[in-house]
């Protein structure tokens, strides 16, 4: 009966087992596996996978962009993060990533009221920016050219992400980003914060919390990691409360994110609430959900664009046809207000192109507060965790035509040669609804601006031989890096 029951399933359900087997033997690589294997066979675009009879690892897979519509905007309340989930990722605290109802809500408000709203602080992120490139990001590949070493693209970026939210965020540069590539310890903390996390989601509940009881293995890792988070949070929230102490104003290039909590709580819903706490949970958040997507996603639109030749030289017209004549020298850092990247569509597309078919998050999860019915006809029972591959959505042949698996900065550009816009159900990189990211509109500003700036003044070259494929990571990362050799490029 069981076999009778399963006869049309893509994967086999064993008993007892369900179909555990097949999804350890796909680990190495989950994302197509989730898109080839399990959705591409199911015409509503959702699959429901049996996970092991006890402890249930039961999970509904969607990549239909009605069922994502329906999750994170139509029946937004119905979907949360839920209890698990914050079990999970309790080095989060109360912040926005893991958060749910009131306690999202109020840092929803006042982290837009902040990275959206607040004029001083949009300028100080692009002084911070700035500041990053000019002494981060240009030394290390001017030294990479003059000594013609090998480099880890992504690693560079990773570095230069890194130096860029923790200014953002804490006011602190840590100096990742510099030539003798030095071990930073809070970067290598929430590196391992996010890989033992990783290891508990994939786990049943029971095993991790015997792990942590006995402090053994993954959950030891974790403990120390998080150990040493902390002390660099709380240092730099001390500091800051310090400097605050000494000053009656501050000035425009120190108005990170903790010193506008600080400086702003009467006019946030948080008065009274800003804690030391508070502002470790809202900085930890933030630099989680900040700190790694745009070094992974400009680390394969590198790689893409070096594979797609023709697409690299389009680019690098546009950028010569639509530069500022105050950058016409060369050599020059240059940065960009948002009204002048309009002027450069096609790069806008190959941007979006990337994070279509390598999406930053490829999977994001929800779970079902009340049992519901689904767009796509398929039931959910209350309290089941739901899965929406993004990865998967931005393969779909359906939204995206016969040539999905093609990399065609052409889709974004219209005949007019203005931007294609998406809806944020069928591209949703950057989420959908009320919890879209927060980030967005600055990540493609730093992007195009890196992307500008390094096309133009070097050339990338990238050493051959290397296996490209997404690593195990929460983000989605290069697995083995991207090794390049950089050579100045003569206009
Ligand atoms: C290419 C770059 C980025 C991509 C693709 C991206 C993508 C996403 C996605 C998919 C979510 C939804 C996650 C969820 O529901 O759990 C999200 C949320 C968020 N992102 Fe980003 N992100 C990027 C960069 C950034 C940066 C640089 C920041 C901050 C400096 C940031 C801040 C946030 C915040 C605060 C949220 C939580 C929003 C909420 O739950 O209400 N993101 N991002």
């Amino acid at each position: 009966h069981h076999w009778y029951k399963n006869r049309k399933s893509p994967v086999t359900n064993w008993p007892v087992l369900g179909m555990l087997p097949s999804l350890i033997c796909n680990s190495d690589q989950l994302f197509d596996y989730f898109t080839h294997d399990l959705l591409d066979s199911c015409e509503s675009g959702t699959f429901k996978f049996k996970g092991p009879w006890f402890p249930s690892l039961d999970f509904v897979l969607t990549s239909n962009p009605m069922n994502v519509n329906h999750i994170f905007s139509k029946n937004f309340l119905n979907y949360e993060k839920g209890f698990e989930f914050r079990e999970i990722f309790e080095p989060f605290g109360q912040g926005i990533v893991t958060s749910d109802s009131d306690i999202w809500k109020i840092q929803r408000k006042s982290l837009h009221a902040i990275m959206v709203k607040n004029n001083k602080y949009l300028n100080y992120q692009d002084m911070v920016f700035r500041h990053v490139l000019e002494k981060g990001l240009v030394p290390v590949l001017e030294h990479a050219v003059k000594h013609g070493t090998e480099v880890d693209l992504e690693d560079v970026l990773q570095r230069f992400d890194y130096d860029n939210i923790c200014l953002l965020a804490l006011g602190f540069d840590p100096k990742a980003l510099s030539v003798s590539f030095p071990v930073v310890p809070s970067k290598v903390a929430f590196h391992d914060i996010e890989d033992c996390l990783l290891f508990r989601y994939v786990l049943p509940l029971c095993f991790w919390k015997l792990q942590q009881w006995l402090q053994i293995g993954a959950e030891k890792r974790l403990t120390k990691s998080l150990e040493i988070a902390d002390r660099f949070l709380y240092d730099c929230i001390a500091m800051k409360r310090e400097k605050l102490r000494e000053k009656t104003v501050v000035e425009d290039d120190e108005f990170d994110l903790v010193t506008a909590l600080l400086v702003e709580e009467e006019n946030l819903s948080v008065s009274g609430k800003v804690t030391d706490k508070f502002l470790r949970d809202t900085a930890y958040n933030f630099m989680a959900a900040g700190k790694d997507t745009v070094s992974a996603c400009l680390s394969w639109f590198f790689w893409l664009i070096t594979m797609n030749p023709s697409v690299k030289t389009k680019i690098l017209e546009e950028i010569e046809l639509n530069l500022p004549t105050r950058y016409k020298e060369q050599n020059m850092i240059m940065s960009f207000t948002s009204e002048e990247l309009n002027s450069f569509p096609y790069l806008n597309g190959a941007l979006c192109e990337t994070l279509r078919l390598y999406p930053p998050v490829p999977v994001n999860h929800k779970t079902a507060v009340r049992p519901d019915v689904l767009p796509s006809g398929d039931t959910v029972d209350g309290n089941t965790r739901i899965l929406i591959s993004y990865y998967s959505m931005g393969r779909s042949e359906e939204t995206w035509g016969k040539d999905c698996l093609e990399f065609k900065p052409e889709r974004w550009v219209s005949d007019k040669g203005d931007i294609v816009h998406v809806p944020t159900y069928k591209f949703s990189a950057f989420s959908a609804g009320p919890r879209t990211c927060l980030g967005k509109d600055m990540s493609l500003k730093q992007m195009k601006i890196v992307a500008i700036n390094l096309l133009r003044n070097y050339q990338v070259e990238m050493v051959e031989g290397q296996i490209i494929k997404p690593g195990k990571c929460i983000t989605l990362h290069i697995g083995n890096g991207l090794k390049v050799r950089i050579k100045k490029r003569v206009v």
